[in-house]
């Protein structure tokens, strides 16, 4: 069978990125809760909570948009990656993710099942990881019965440096095939100490969506999408094909060849 590709999705202006992605979101709720009745979806931090408010905390007076409206009771929210601090530290992607997001969810709206990490776990970073893949089973079943979780949706970031969850360019995480949730030790972003999706789990979601905005990504973008050279972003890129969609704006993709597609 021929290899897909990603979809990339271009706009004007991060408003616009923000509209599509809410569009984007509501096809793949509408999909989770026909599939089993819940939405499973997983985040990153960085820029993406900010976003991702922008998107989802817009309630349009006539949504018309043929799934339907968003209804946070039936989420089920996961850390794509997280950093190994307490949950109201200014690191944690948990405490921004609040700020932005789960905090302003208007109360008609529902409240979404947000599963964070085990802060009693902060000293043993393994424990850490090895609880929050214990949340996962609990979640998806167990790992005997299941090979690899299947999220709903993954919501992820793009680092300039070409990295997504905490997975770093050329990074031996990169090579991890057992763990569903892996410790990391020694983030060259700041801080060290996280935990993040392994790379068999990122790829086996329904929809990955990568949300890139600002002409800081550029440069970055051109290597993902032009000359793919093993880069995280790339690798997902590869292995997912067409279930990976960026959503960004023009200036991100700046001097990118890689053809965009029109999203409808
Ligand atoms: O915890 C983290 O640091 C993030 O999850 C990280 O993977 C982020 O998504 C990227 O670094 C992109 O960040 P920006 O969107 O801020 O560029």
């Amino acid at each position: 069978m021929p290899k897909t590709q990603p979809n990339l999705f271009a706009f004007p202006a991060v408003d616009d990125v923000a509209a599509a992605l809410r569009s984007y979101i509501l096809q793949s709720q509408a999909a989770g809760i026909t599939r089993h009745g819940s939405f499973k979806v997983a985040v990153s931090g960085g820029s993406l909570p900010k976003t991702l408010a922008a998107a989802l905390l817009a309630q349009p007076s006539s949504e018309r948009n043929a799934h339907g409206v968003i209804d946070f009771s039936k989420w089920e929210i996961f850390f794509a990656d997280e950093r190994a601090v307490p949950l109201d530290d200014a690191d944690s992607n948990y405490a921004l993710l609040k700020a932005e997001l789960l905090d302003k969810i208007p109360a008609d709206q529902g409240k979404p099942t947000v599963h964070t990490l085990d802060a009693a776990h902060l000293d043993d970073i393994q424990e850490l990881a090895d609880q929050y893949e214990h949340t996962l089973v609990s979640s998806f079943a167990s790992r005997d019965s299941v090979r690899l979780p299947i999220f709903d949706l993954l919501l992820l970031g793009c680092g300039p440096d070409g990295h997504t969850c905490s997975l770093f360019p050329g990074h031996p995480l990169l090579r991890e095939t057992s763990a569903w949730v892996a410790p990391i030790e020694d983030s060259p972003k700041p801080p060290r100490r996280r935990i993040t999706l392994t790379m068999p789990v990122i790829t086996h979601a329904v929809r990955i969506a990568f949300v890139a905005t600002g002409a800081s990504k550029k440069d970055v973008m051109k290597q993902i999408f032009d000359t793919p050279d093993g880069l995280p972003c790339a690798l997902v890129n590869e292995a997912a094909g067409d279930r990976c969609s960026w959503f960004v704006d023009e200036a991100a993709v700046e001097g990118v060849s890689f053809p965009r597609r029109a999203f409808l």
